[in-house]
């Protein structure tokens, strides 16, 4: 028989596409069924455009059973099967501006006419059809094959936000009514349901859309009831009678119905503010009380989606923006541990390197032994790891059926990895081993010579983690940290590092002089923050150094006063704002080290500045009045714009709230400039920033006398500025070792 050459296809080619129609069924029933995919969603995609492309380019391959021609659901045998009133489709994807302009040009084409877009958040979630019959919910089933199925009416009947009857004060209900939305689980809860699971030794959820899934698809209804579940509605399937003619008037009904429409969506009518609205969610993902994987963009008027039609799988009226994927399944290759600079002991995984939320992720902390068995995870496990946005990575549990038995667990190490000293627990009761050899412990001592230089404390940039190793192995160069600031050439010209080939300093050398000459005139609270007392990171330590001002005046109390009536000094300390009795215990017990003590005197005789000056002039215009300065000013660094701040008694804070008193917006202002606007709150530029400090808020736009804040309120809001202390705002919160090892 003579084939034609349209069906020449080759064999590898054919096998191939079988291969993946296959792979991609079984993933979707790990994912739909057993609300456990084995793949993340990269995975899935990439293998899905494979087979859509082979079969594009041997359209004899395509058959109508194949993954991409088809709702890809199915149902289990747990519920009952039930068809649904009308077809739920899925939607069809873009990943890129150049995509969403060719659906773009392809709907306009069709329509023939002006098309308005309706952009909505693709809320990460389960979708679920709700059948109302005379205004009562009488069914609620989820999207099986897109024709049919589960029936899940008693679990969905426990979600609050869904009325079992619709309001119809407002306007007229329809006798039939079916209605499309999508259950989440608000991410604010998703930790913890992931910590219970793995405690009783369950695999965590790999993301909130899976805990979504698994916790509505309950077999008992009182376990779903138990989850905080929530619903938005997005779509309207059959209907007799509406009275809409675009999809967000049609939103508006289900409001007036009492039923839980979104308030993120925008009509709009080009493209560029649809990749407008994209980008600022891809901003502000994490600010949304639900995952979202990506923007939902529809034609707005009813009567073009019906021009438009569907193909057998999505609408055409239609398409997902879909964000990159922030949880990824990896290898976990070894569990090491690393020794912080306030000697905490820490296990961090080591991984097979993987692109997770735009960077390449090969480390990720385990934070202490306990944390490792909560996780459940064993060197050797496939594991969910997930980073969402700029947060640290996590890793979030094994895939506990893919374990072949070659496996190996953890166990925390009984002694000190740098310095064989036995680890302790400091208090009886602490999670957290250390290593009690703090002053000569070599792991300890390179994390804290390398803190010292940190943007947060002395930002000297020319000491990285490398060269704080240089430093401490030559001999005779540098003890300990209290050393650093008697680095002169003599000694630098002992460490390899820092010399030529012709035996002078380098300028890698010259550099690291001029920045410890530069980090000597640093404010106080930098100093502060350079000591490596634990928990004093940016924030004790700027408030520190507004009460005391100097160095002296903080050591009569944390030493002097403390020798006295150490009760009596921990209260004062803890008294000042933003400093608690932990931090005020922390500094006590500090300065009774004497070697550790010692650090400030060695620094104080190298030249470094024990005291801010202060602006006793300076009229107190802002006393108790929280301002957020953003972007950068002309005649303010942001550490002067601080500066100015407190010396009229008003805060620097960080974020924006309805507490704050003005925001001052510079060049390139990141998002509290909209966060301002959003809240009403005053927004100045540069000279009204001025004017602010010299007549304070008299000064503000249509000011009345401004209210002032409860200082109470905003622990967190002394001054922390704009993006300039990103270890502030890390998670890994003040004066808190340890992950992974530094890296410069
Ligand atoms: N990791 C895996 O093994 C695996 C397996 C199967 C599917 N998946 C994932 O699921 C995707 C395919 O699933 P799909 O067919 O459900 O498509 P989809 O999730 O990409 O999009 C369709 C769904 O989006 C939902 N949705 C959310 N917000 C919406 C809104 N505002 N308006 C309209 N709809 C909205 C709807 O419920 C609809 O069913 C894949 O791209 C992949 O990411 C992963
Ligand atoms: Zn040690």
């Amino acid at each position: 028989m003579s084939q034609t050459p349209t069906t020449d296809v080759p064999d590898d080619v054919r096998a191939r596409a079988a291969a993946l129609a296959e792979e991609l069924r079984r993933h979707q029933f790990s994912y739909y069924v057993r609300d456990s995919p084995t793949v993340g969603d990269d995975e899935y995609d990439a293998l899905f455009r494979e087979l859509q492309a082979l079969e594009q380019a041997h359209p004899v391959l395509l058959s109508p059973e194949s993954p991409t021609q088809k709702v890809g659901g199915t149902f289990s045998t747990t519920f009952d099967a039930v068809d649904h009133p009308s077809r739920m489709l899925s939607l069809d994807n873009v990943f890129s501006p150049e995509e969403l302009r060719e659906w773009g040009a392809r709907a306009v084409a069709a329509a023939g006419e002006d098309v308005r877009y309706l952009c909505e958040l693709k809320i990460d979630g389960l979708a679920v059809n709700l059948v109302y019959v005379d205004g009562v919910l009488e069914r609620a089933l989820t999207r099986g094959d897109g024709y049919t199925g589960e029936d899940i009416t008693l679990n969905v009947r426990t979600i609050g936000s869904v009325p079992a009857r619709l309001r119809h004060e407002d306007a007229p209900v329809p006798a039939r009514l079916e209605v499309r939305g999508e259950v989440f689980f608000p991410v604010e809860a998703f930790a913890a349901l992931n910590a219970e699971l793995t405690e009783a030794g369950r695999s965590p959820f790999a993301n909130p859309r899976n805990a979504a899934a698994g916790s509505l698809r309950q077999k008992d209804p009182r376990v779903t009831a138990r989850r905080p579940l929530d619903m938005r509605v997005h779509g309207i399937g059959v209907h007799d009678g509406l009275a809409a003619t675009r999809q967000s008037e049609g939103y508006d009904l289900l409001r007036a119905w009492g039923l839980p429409t979104a308030d993120s969506y925008r009509v709009v009518d080009t493209l560029a503010e649809v990749e407008e609205y994209v980008a600022h969610y891809a901003e502000h993902r994490h600010d949304v009380v639900h995952e979202i994987d990506g923007v939902v963009v529809k034609v707005d008027q009813l009567s073009l989606q019906r021009r438009l039609g569907s193909t057998s799988r999505a609408p055409r009226w239609a398409t997902a923006y879909k964000y990159p994927p922030e949880e990824v399944r990896t290898r976990l290759l070894d569990i090491q541990v690393n020794v912080g600079r306030t000697g905490r002991v820490t296990p961090f995984a080591v991984m097979e390197p993987v692109l997770v939320a735009g960077s390449t992720v090969g480390m990720a902390t385990l934070h202490n032994g306990d944390e490792v068995r909560r996780k459940g995870v064993l060197i050797g496990d496939a594991v969910w790891i997930r980073k969402a946005g700029d947060v640290i990575p996590e890793v979030l549990g094994p895939v506990v059926e893919e374990r072949d038995g070659s496996e190996r667990k953890f166990t925390m190490p009984t002694h000190c990895p740098s310095c064989g000293t036995a680890l302790a627990h400091e208090r009886e009761g602490d999670v957290d081993l250390r290593c009690p050899n703090r002053r000569t412990c070599p792991s300890q001592l390179r994390e804290r010579v390398f803190h010292v230089a940190g943007r947060a404390a002395f930002d000297i940039e020319a000491l990285g983690y490398e060269a704080a190793a240089a430093l401490l192995q030559a001999d005779g160069v540098l003890l300990d940290e209290g050393d650093l600031f008697d680095l002169d050439e003599e000694r630098l010209l002992r460490v390899p590092l820092f010399t030529n080939q012709s035996g002078s300093l380098s300028a890698n050398g010259r550099r690291l002089l001029d920045n410890l000459d530069a980090a000597r005139g640093r404010p106080l609270w930098r100093t502060l923050v350079a000591l490596s007392v634990r928990h004093v990171g940016p924030t004790a330590a700027r408030a520190l150094a507004t009460r005391y001002g100097s160095m002296d005046a903080l050591r009569a109390v944390a030493v002097g006063r403390a020798r006295e009536d150490r009760e009596a000094a921990v209260a004062e300390l803890a008294a000042t704002d933003g400093v608690g009795r932990v931090i005020a215990e922390a500094l006590v017990d500090w300065f009774a080290v004497d070697w550790q003590a010692s650090v400030v005197d060695r620094w104080q005789a190298a030249g470094v500045r024990m005291a801010d000056e202060r602006d006793a002039s300076a009229p107190r215009t802002l006393e108790g009045l929280s301002v957020v300065v953003t972007g950068s000013l002309d005649g303010f660094s942001r550490d002067e714009a601080r500066e100015a701040i407190l010396a009229r008694g008003g805060k620097a804070a960080g974020s924006v709230s309805k507490k704050t008193t003005a925001v001052v917006v510079g060049d390139n202002p990141g998002s509290k400039a909209a966060r301002a606007e959003e809240l009403g709150v005053p927004v100045l530029d540069e000279d009204g920033f001025r004017r602010l400090l010299e007549q304070g808020p008299s000064s503000l736009p249509g000011a009345e006398p401004t209210e002032v804040p409860d200082a109470a309120d905003t622990p967190d809001a002394v001054g922390v500025l704009d993006g300039a202390d990103a270890p502030d705002a890390a998670p890994a919160a003040d004066g808190v070792d340890e992950g992974p090892p530094s890296t410069s």
